[in-house]
């Protein structure tokens, strides 16, 4: 029968697989060269690290990864061995537009921001950055859409170069792949040099990979008040992050940015499926069932008063309080993998529906636009 090791926080997998092959799970920590000696297969996520030393004479043939990120694995070692690899493109992009969205919301909340005044700088437009780009215009900012390789290999005039809008961008946001060579390396692609030409008070914010931005120059940066805010969902060492860096940090956030219910399920669903076409299941189009619903799946919102970023931004916030996780870290930092581990319930925008008390028809189309469901004007 079929061996199939996987890790054991992968939601909604189990039962998937158990029907062809014998299924085993672990922490993902702990899947070594001993655990993969007679698996076929891998089912992962990023803290299992497929290399020459996990990898070397086991039967592993195929590995899926449930995440868009891929660092985790040696590619080059893998493909020159035989062993074929997936990860899940996109799956939890949408996530990743939702944090964004919080801080955007926040940045309204709680500075006064009017989003409509600010411009943001877009560093990487795949999957992630390009939903980013797209929620950014739809809130009226000015976008910097960054992204070399795209810009030599498409041409035109939508992408710019960083150098010459850093100085521009109340916020620069990163959604780069991690790499560590060739002219579009990202390993501290956001060192001392860049942070200096940010305009004086900018906001960064980090979701991609923690060692796209170096950890200690952005400390200098917010010491020297050179930016106004950072935020940090990835870090660099996770789990055993900075400290004093987390003190410095505006929003510190524990690797979750992705962690919605439908992100989860859509990584699920693209690893399960992988491992079918592989080894020819006939699961082709599995998917994942029992995906929690919000607990309060209607926004109601009195717009009697408010200005529309207020009201976009109380029902971003209510469907993704992200003070909550940051609070949760500042808890206690040596909970950084449990918190990941336990992490709540989070449902996308299009599970929510809003109704709009006293809102107006352009508001309403705007709030689609961002990825609510439905929302009806009263
Ligand atoms: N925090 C989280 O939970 C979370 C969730 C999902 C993805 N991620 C990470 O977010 C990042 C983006 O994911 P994605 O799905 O959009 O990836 P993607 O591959 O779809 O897009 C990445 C884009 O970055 C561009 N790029 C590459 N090098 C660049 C450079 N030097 N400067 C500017 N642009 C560059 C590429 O051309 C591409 O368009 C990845 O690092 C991924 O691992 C994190
Ligand atoms: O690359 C991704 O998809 C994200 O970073 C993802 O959220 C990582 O999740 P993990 O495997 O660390 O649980």
């Amino acid at each position: 029968m079929l061996k199939i090791v996987a890790d054991n926080k992968i939601p909604f997998l189990e039962g998937a697989l158990e029907p062809f092959a014998d299924v085993t799970y672990f922490p993902g920590g702990e899947i070594d060269n001993e655990k993969l000696k007679e698996a076929d297969a891998l089912v992962t996520r990023t803290r299992t690290k497929c290399n020459e030393a996990t990898l070397q004479c086991t039967s592993v043939k195929l590995i899926t990864s449930a995440t868009i990120g891929f660092d985790h694995i040696d590619t080059d070692w893998c493909e020159t061995h035989q062993i074929s690899w997936t990860n899940a493109p996109g799956c939890n992009s949408e996530s990743v537009k939702q944090y964004v969205a919080a801080i955007l919301a926040l940045l309204v909340e709680e500075q006064g921001w009017q989003l409509a005044n600010k411009a943001i700088a877009v560093v990487g437009v795949g999957n992630v950055g390009s939903k980013v780009s797209a929620l950014a215009q739809a809130l009226g900012m000015t976008v910097y859409e960054v992204d070399p390789p795209r810009a030599r290999h498409e041409g035109g005039q939508r992408f710019y170069q960083l150098d010459d809008i850093i100085d521009k961008a109340d916020i620069i946001t990163f959604h780069t792949p991690l790499t560590k060579e060739g002219d579009d390396q990202t390993y501290h692609l956001c060192d001392r040099g860049l942070l200096s030409r940010m305009k004086p008070g900018a906001v960064v914010i980090n979701s991609s990979r923690g060692e796209v931005i170096n950890g200690t120059a952005l400390k200098e940066a917010i010491e020297s008040k050179q930016i106004g805010q950072a935020v940090l969902d990835v870090w660099e060492n996770e789990p055993e992050i900075d400290s004093d860096l987390l003190d410095k940090v505006w929003i510190a956030t524990p690797h979750i940015a992705g962690y919605s219910q439908d992100g989860k399920a859509k990584g699920t669903e693209m690893s399960v499926r992988a491992v079918s076409r592989f080894f020819k299941l006939g699961i082709d189009e599995w998917e994942a069932q029992n995906i929690p619903q919000p607990e309060e799946p209607e926004i109601s919102i009195d717009c009697k008063g408010l200005d529309e970023d207020h009201i976009i931004a109380t029902a971003i916030l209510h469907t993704y309080p992200i003070k909550r996780d940051d609070t949760d870290l500042r808890g206690d930092v040596s909970q950084f993998e449990y918190l990941r581990g336990a992490y709540p319930v989070r449902r996308e925008f299009h599970a929510y529906e809003v109704v709009l008390h006293n809102g107006t028809k352009a508001l309403a189309d705007k709030m689609k636009a961002i990825g609510f469901r439905e929302v009806i004007v009263k």
